[in-house]
């Protein structure tokens, strides 16, 4: 089999906990990449993991009137550390890495991107979570971690910033596609004086913006309603700036579980693939690779939008990672994978494992990082969701064995 994934190679895998509450049992969910060479820096402020002084902790409270009825948060002191990052990082000590840091971002405010239910009545609607179990909505008028509920409408003549205007067409539009499956319907017609609405799987444009961009990852990302965005943008470009030191320049990226092709398109653009590279430099190519056919208009507008130098050649696939994964890592340098919540689907943990390492006996197969096959090389974790036990985090890995410090060195000299 030809595989072009040249040793060592390293991966890095984006883990998610969500958990409510902090007994539960941490989970982690990967997004991985591979990549030819570890260069990197630290030049983020970041946060490590040291016990948190007594005056941090009195600085980040939620301070949120909602917080003992809506379903949203779980954890109102220390905003900073989420207690989950503890068992986050002896998570990964055990599996070799010392060095596990977490940063932190905006902790309120900060979310971008919210699914709430409307009911209630026209006089008193009740826009907002379910309370925890039920199908009761909690109003959170007050709510901390979002400010749509109280943010003013965009106003053409004074302006607005994004912000703003993100808020505005994400919270007013999502709800609508709930509330409003029949295009012909009395409601849809009164609907119809608000911004835009979401029918079924279409969405119709009625004033307004027609496209909403952020800027994110050194690029300006365009996202349809149907599209997969993160729901921390800040938190997100921050993980992104991350990931683009571990991707050597000239690198051939597939990006698997795409969704607008943010990640991808993000490196393609900073990963300096630029037209007048010199002959003998690598000629860096992108892959997206998406089940959600509707998140190609979003990818191609983005595309669009990608500075002139950027001269790779960028390739979408509408298709599911999970079917021929091995056609998907063959000729990648690196493997990106952002997999929903369920995780890696057993196919492509299957074929990267068997790229990654072919002498390795199949009933080893059983993890990734078994058998040799791969090596945990860093985990970077990121506070995507303040005030919940949930956090994101970079894993990266490389291919092989991991070798000791002691082992490098007596290889070095071996070599000399
Ligand atoms: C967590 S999102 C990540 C999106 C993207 N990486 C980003 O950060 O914007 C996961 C994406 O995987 C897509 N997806 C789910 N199952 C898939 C599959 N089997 N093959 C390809 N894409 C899939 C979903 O539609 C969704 O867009």
């Amino acid at each position: 089999m030809a595989l072009l994934l040249r040793p060592p190679t390293v991966a890095a895998a984006r883990c998610v906990s969500r958990h409510r509450r902090i007994h539960q049992p941490v989970a982690l969910r990967a997004k991985v990449v591979a990549t030819d060479s570890p260069s990197f820096s630290h030049e983020n402020p970041i946060l490590h993991l040291e016990p948190a002084s007594s005056s941090s902790s009195s600085v980040a409270v939620l301070q949120c009137q909602h917080f003992r009825t809506c379903s949203g948060c779980s954890q109102e002191w220390d905003l900073d550390r989420p207690h989950v990052v503890g068992e986050a990082s002896r998570f990964f000590r055990e599996l070799g890495v010392s060095d596990f840091i977490f940063e932190s971002g905006k902790l309120w405010e900060w979310r971008c991107r919210a699914k709430l239910v409307v009911r209630g009545t026209s006089e008193r609607p009740l826009i907002g979570l379910y309370k925890e179990g039920t199908h009761d909505i909690v109003d959170i008028p007050q709510c901390r971690g979002i400010s749509a509920l109280n943010i003013q409408p965009y106003d053409e003549d004074l302006g607005s910033d994004r912000h703003s205007l993100k808020l505005i067409s994400f919270c007013i539009m999502l709800p609508l596609s709930y509330t409003c499956r029949n295009e012909n319907s009395e409601s849809s017609e009164k609907l119809n004086a608000l911004a835009g609405i979401i029918f079924g799987n279409r969405w119709r444009h009625l004033l307004g913006e027609r496209d909403f961009w952020e800027h994110i990852g050194g690029i300006d990302i365009s996202l349809d309603p149907f599209s997969f965005g993160q729901a921390n943008s800040q938190a997100f470009n921050s993980l992104l700036r991350k990931l683009q030191k571990y991707v050597p320049y000239g690198s051939s990226v597939v990006d698997l579980y795409a969704g607008a092709g943010a990640i991808g398109l993000s490196l393609a653009a900073t990963r300096k693939c630029r037209q007048e590279q010199s002959i003998c430099e690598p000629f860096m190519s992108v892959r997206c690779v998406e089940i959600n056919r509707e998140s190609k208009s979003s990818f191609e507008k983005t595309l669009s939008r990608l500075p002139k130098y950027v001269d790779c050649s960028i390739h979408w696939h509408s298709t599911d990672a999970s079917s021929d994964p091995l056609h998907w890592l063959k000729g990648s340098d690196v493997v990106i994978v952002d997999p929903p919540r369920k995780g890696l689907d057993q196919s492509l943990l299957d074929a990267l494992r068997v790229i990654s390492f072919q002498k390795v006996p199949k009933a080893h197969r059983r993890y990734l990082i078994s058998g040799n096959a791969w090596h945990l090389e860093k985990a970077h974790a990121f506070n995507l969701f303040p005030g919940t036990q949930s956090i994101e985090v970079l894993a990266v890995f490389k291919r092989g064995p991991k070798f000791s410090a002691k082992n490098k060195k007596a290889g070095k000299k071996k070599k000399s």
